[in-house]
């Protein structure tokens, strides 16, 4: 296989297929992952259009938890199982998955229940050959290899209190808790696992996005850079964020922020790494 064009791949029977370009975007949980996905995407113009013809795609972490046995199911209904270590994702399926991607090939990605804690093959989503892809979770930047695949990394920085005022709601009307069975799994494991797996690897990312979703400036600043590498002829993917050259230097950070002061008070809406 030919890789001969910062988006297209040749492959040896003359096919030319999209090569990706591939977006991590970690942070702890209810930070806003997911809408700050949706709204990179509706802001790049892929909302109400058939999925087989979209050029951004989302992909949920939680596609990849590993089957549970029963016993270990009878302990997730008491929130006494730990889904935020990493042992509990299959590292092996996620890398195979996400380098299938990368080569053009389309894959199919089960969808993820909450309220049965299984995979979800009755509402698998099928990831065509696309532009950009996004693969959000709690871990995304845990595992070295699936770290490397990425061109670009994102990490969602909301604040603890206001994750788990996201998360009691949200586990409760939507994924079918109870608040004890909340409280207990948050105290027992999610709030340790976020210390000590998920908070240490904000910094391998390249822009970090204070308030989550509400920071308007630093999306559009990420959308405009998305368009620029996507731009026909554009360079860019070879430069820059890019999967090979994956040693980000913590120090080396610009901030850039919200208002034209520059205050050292303000908190950054996004701070950009260079490289
Ligand atoms: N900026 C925000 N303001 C208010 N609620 C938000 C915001 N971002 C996300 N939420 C809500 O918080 C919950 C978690 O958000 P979500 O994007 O699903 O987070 P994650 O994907 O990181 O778990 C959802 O119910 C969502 O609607
Ligand atoms: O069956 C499950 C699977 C996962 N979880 C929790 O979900 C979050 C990750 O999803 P976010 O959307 O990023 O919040 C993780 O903290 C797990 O604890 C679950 O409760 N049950």
């Amino acid at each position: 296989m030919d890789m001969d064009h910062a988006h297209t791949l040749s492959l040896p029977n003359g096919d030319v297929v999209k090569k990706p370009f591939l977006i991590g975007v970690a942070g702890g949980t209810a930070s806003g992952k997911s809408t700050v996905c949706k709204k990179i995407m509706t802001e790049l113009g892929q909302t109400d259009m058939d999925h087989t013809q979209r050029q951004v795609v989302t992909i949920s972490q939680d596609s990849f938890y590993r089957e549970l046995t029963a016993a270990e199911k009878a302990k997730a209904f008491q929130g006494l199982y730990n889904f935020d270590h990493p042992d509990a994702f299959d590292e092996q399926l996620m890398y195979d998955t996400l380098e299938a991607i990368l080569k053009g090939v389309k894959v199919e990605i089960p969808g993820y229940d909450y309220k049965t804690n299984s995979l979800d093959y009755e509402n698998k989503l099928t990831i065509y050959p696309a532009d950009v892809v996004l693969f959000e979770g709690i871990l995304v930047f845990y595992f070295p290899k699936i770290r490397d695949l990425f061109h670009m990394k994102l990490f969602v920085d909301t604040d603890s209190d206001t994750r788990l005022a996201r998360r009691v709601p949200r586990d409760i009307n939507e994924r079918g808790r109870d608040l004890d069975a909340v409280l207990t799994q948050y105290m027992t494991f999610v709030k340790p696992a976020f210390e000590e797996f998920c908070s240490p690897t904000k910094k391998f990312a390249d822009v970090i996005i204070p308030r989550g979703a509400d920071n308007t400036v630093a999306i559009d600043l990420i959308v405009h850079h998305i368009g620029e590498i996507l731009r026909p002829g554009s360079s860019a993917i070879n430069s820059g964020a890019n999967a090979s050259s994956n040693t980000a230097n913590a120090h080396n950070t610009t901030n850039v922020n919200s208002t034209t002061t520059s205050s050292s008070n303000h908190t950054p809406s996004a701070m950009i790494r260079e490289h």
